[in-house]
């Protein structure tokens, strides 16, 4: 095994211990807010809130944080930084080729993704703001949470940090396939034209930004392949980041992430990289995260995070969940002692998740005495 022996390393050791050994990651994001009623048929999608009902956003943070969440995840997932200006080139390169399929393919969802950001008429400072601001409304969140827990005069130290709860604000950044907003992110498949390069400049900026927003840690998020994976470790390094960050795949089959690319190689990728304090598994059906963990494990040592999403399927078209048949993932939570043992130590769900979920996970979690697996928690 890979020592992964770092500076930041205790960073995520300490938080865990503080959280009694296992912590607790909050739900699916933008499904909670659809179920407060936001329509995420969107190119920014969850982020649409950011701008449309900022309230919304801070009271999804807040019923996950009284959920019993530890970590939240900022609404950043799919706001790009600004539309590169290797984009515009491409764009025009792309019209000029489009008979091929796959470019064609390319063509149909930059044109998407332009059009929509240039509809929304954001210039690169506004959405450089909607990035800081996703990391204030968490805060924001976790103050009023934390003054709540005060009133109610539960846990606090001296020094007026709470004692039991402590809660992190983790910066949320989407792969550059969530910023198609065609579903790219469940496929890994980006095509020739989109080099190591092209993603450590999309990403460049705006990783910049989350760095220095006051969030505590970066979520590298639904990562479908190993160039994206290269492409963060490379960008935290070349640009001295020092906050940390975690690195979370997603797979459907269980032994590879969404691309194709071996998850050993992935994983091995985050445990190279400095500034990583977490690897694992998110947005995955609930059936391979066991298997994923184990592989996970094989390449190092630093704590496996797993948040699965419902096991439903993504209809990017629609912008739909559809309910997939067969195998009923939904009741995921009892099988998070399984995860426990296989090595997992920060645990919660993606999308189609719920503070229900998290209230059952963290439920399960501080119930020591619980059997390992097939705990059979009803959310
Ligand atoms: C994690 S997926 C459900 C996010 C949404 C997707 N990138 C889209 O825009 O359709
Ligand atoms: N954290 C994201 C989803 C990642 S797949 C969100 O819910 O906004
Ligand atoms: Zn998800």
């Amino acid at each position: 095994m890979v020592s992964g022996s770092n500076g930041t390393t205790s960073f995520m050791t300490d938080f865990l211990q503080k959280c009694g050994g296992y912590s607790v990651v909050d739900g699916g994001f933008a499904t909670e807010l659809e179920r407060h009623g936001a329509d995420l048929n969107d190119p920014l999608w969850s982020a649409k809130c950011l701008v449309s009902s900022p309230h919304l956003v801070r009271k999804v943070h807040l019923d996950y944080l009284d959920a019993g969440a530890n970590i939240i995840i900022t609404a950043s997932y799919q706001v790009p930084a600004n539309i590169p200006a290797y984009m515009g080139v491409a764009f025009f390169l792309l019209s000029l080729l489009k008979r091929n399929n796959n470019i064609c393919r390319l063509f149909n969802s930059m044109q998407a993704t332009i059009q929509g950001f240039e509809a929304k008429g954001f210039s690169t400072e506004e959405a450089e703001a909607l990035l800081r601001r996703s990391v204030e409304i968490a805060c924001e969140a976790r103050e009023i949470y934390y003054d709540r827990c005060m009133k109610d005069s539960c846990d606090f130290t001296g020094s007026g940090r709470i004692s039991s709860h402590p809660v992190l604000v983790a910066a949320s950044v989407g792969s550059y396939g969530a910023y198609l907003a065609d579903g790219s992110e469940y496929s890994g498949d980006y095509g020739d034209a989109v080099s190591l390069e092209t993603l450590k400049e999309f990403h460049r900026r705006r990783v910049l930004i989350l760095a220095n927003s006051g969030a505590d840690l970066i979520a590298f998020e639904t990562i479908p392949n190993k160039l994206e994976a290269k492409a963060y470790a490379e960008l935290l390094e070349e640009e001295g980041i020092t906050i940390p960050a975690w690195f979370s795949f997603n797979s459907k089959d269980g032994i590879n992430v969404v691309s194709g690319d071996s998850i050993l190689e992935c994983a091995s990728i985050a445990d190279s990289c400095e500034q990583v304090v977490a690897v694992g598994i998110n947005c995955t059906a609930p059936r391979f995260i066991h298997g994923l963990i184990l592989s996970v494990r094989k390449v190092t040592s630093k704590p496996v995070i797993i948040y699965p999403n419902s096991g439903e399927t993504y209809n990017a078209e629609l912008k739909k969940w559809v309910e997939s048949t067969g195998v009923r993932d939904e009741d995921f939570v009892s099988y998070i002692g399984k995860w426990r043992d296989a090595g997992a130590s920060l645990f919660g769900g993606c999308c189609r998740t719920t503070p229900n979920t998290i209230k059952a996970i963290s439920r399960v979690l501080s119930n020591k005495s619980l059997p390992s697996a097939n705990l059979n928690i009803q959310m």
